[in-house]
């Protein structure tokens, strides 16, 4: 007897693991075991990209997570509800879930994982983080017996696309997230793209994994991309960066803490990230003994993301060929305890920050003695522009602890040479 699939969502996903699932010549022979018993969509009246019979598609998702003729169920439909409801009725039937959801896995985690523990089935969700590089699997098992220190990834395609044309071609931010809307890579809605959410999602589930406990969402701090400009991507580039939306998990030295945050980040250029283009993906992993380990790839699309979720189907498949009594706790996600982390005041990081002020002698000192004044100081000052009669200032300061940072920018903003602040990143 086959292996029956519910999937749930015939979008870009859905139809990119349709179609490999189709097309089984020259893959895993594992994969002749599966069926695609139900197909669960929104519309049936939509054109479709791949070829099922009549009665494998329905619009009743409900149907399909309590059909026990169905083994495993794919949620490849995205958003919160009712993906979430849909998981947890499907666990609750003892079947087993494979998601590329990690907006409700970063939310609803604990519950979706205490459920399946308690029903003796597995949530798998390599799709969820890095599209199709293998990244859940590896954390959770070729480098779990690490201590890890720190991940710090470009985890969003869409972002990573966007900020690359900006960069090579000074392409025009709308003009470009069309772009990666039409090539399937940003969520149905891109502002969780767009403001970072959607990397503050996976870096939440990637801290999880690499440090073995639950992390709360609300966090994470999380800054997206639209304060980026061309101005500041030049500028940038002038002084030996790239601007990447970075994702980072890291821990304190002296402390049990951790620092999980996304945001715009000046990346030396010879930095590994620095080089990671386009819809392409990487994640660093840094962790004793085994130090730098970084995983790189296509982050989002039909064909890599169908890639991950059918690993999952696949492995699926080998655990109910072979059923055991008891779990395989190198599948099972069983964190009891939240993670501690610290304020985003705590941080200690260099800042690239960008001023417009009143084109008089005397302004960078001005600025220097404010720095100066909560111990900031400055690895270099660029004044070369001038915008609308303005003068335009580059500082890039030397580590300094983001709550120091932010009291001297306040004194500063006060000034009364000062117009305004039009940027502020954080420099790797
Ligand atoms: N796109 C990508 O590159 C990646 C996406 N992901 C994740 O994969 C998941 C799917 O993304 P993607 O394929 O891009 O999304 P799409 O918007 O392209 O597809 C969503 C599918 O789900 C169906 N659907 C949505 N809501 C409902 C509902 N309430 N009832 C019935 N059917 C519903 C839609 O039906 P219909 O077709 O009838 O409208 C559609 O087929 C998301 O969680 C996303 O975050 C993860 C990695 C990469
Ligand atoms: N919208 C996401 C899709 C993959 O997770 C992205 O752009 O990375
Ligand atoms: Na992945």
């Amino acid at each position: 007897m086959g292996v029956k699939l519910g999937i749930l969502g015939l979008g870009t996903v859905g139809t990119g693991t349709v179609q490999l699932l189709q097309d089984m010549v020259g893959r895993n022979p594992l994969l002749q075991e599966i069926e695609i018993y139900r197909v669960g969509v929104r519309s049936l009246d939509k054109i479709r990209n791949v070829e099922l019979p009549a009665q494998v598609l329905t619009t009743d998702l409900a149907a399909i997570v309590n059909d026990p003729a169905v083994d495993i169920v794919v949620e490849l439909m995205g958003g919160l509800e009712p993906a979430r409801s849909l998981i947890l009725k499907a666990l609750n039937h003892g079947k087993h879930v494979v998601t590329a959801n990690k907006a409700v896995i970063a939310r609803f985690g604990a519950e979706i994982f205490t459920t399946a523990n308690q029903a003796g089935v597995y949530v798998m969700l390599e799709a969820a983080v890095g599209g199709g590089i293998p990244v859940i699997q590896p954390l959770k098992q070729s480098l779990s017996v690490n201590r890890i220190n720190t991940v710090t990834g470009i985890i969003n395609g869409t972002t990573n696309y966007i900020l690359t044309r900006m960069q090579t071609e000074g392409s025009n931010f709308s003009d470009v997230l069309a772009d990666a809307q039409r090539l399937g890579y940003a969520e149905a809605d891109p502002t969780s793209d767009v403001e970072g959410l959607d990397a503050a999602d996976k870096i939440a589930i990637l801290a999880s994994l690499g440090f073995g406990g639950r992390i709360n969402l609300e966090d994470v701090y999380c800054e997206g991309i639209r304060q980026v400009s061309k101005t500041d991507i030049t500028y940038a580039e002038k002084l030996g960066f790239v601007i990447k939306l970075l994702a980072i998990a890291k821990k304190y030295t002296d402390s049990s803490d951790l620092s999980v945050r996304v945001h715009p980040t000046l990346v030396p250029k010879p930095h590994p990230l620095a080089s990671i283009n386009g819809v392409y993906n990487a994640i660093l992993v840094e962790g004793e003994p085994i130090g730098q380990v970084m995983f790189f790839g296509p982050g989002a699309g039909a064909g890599a993301t169908a890639s991950a979720v059918t690993s999952d189907i696949l492995n699926l498949v080998a655990v109910l060929k072979t059923s055991t009594a008891n779990p395989n706790p190198l599948f099972t996600c069983a964190h009891q305890d939240y993670c501690q982390i610290a304020p985003i005041t705590e941080l200690v990081t260099r800042f690239y920050a960008r001023f417009l002020t009143k084109d008089q002698p005397g302004v960078i000192g001005k600025l220097g003695t404010c720095f100066g004044n909560y111990g900031v100081s400055l690895e270099s000052v660029v004044q070369t522009g001038f915008q609308g009669g303005l003068a335009e200032i580059v500082v890039v300061t030397h580590d300094v602890r983001e709550g120091d940072f932010r009291k001297a920018l306040a004194e500063i903003k006060n000034l009364e040479d000062i117009d305004s602040i039009p940027s502020l990143l954080r420099v790797l």
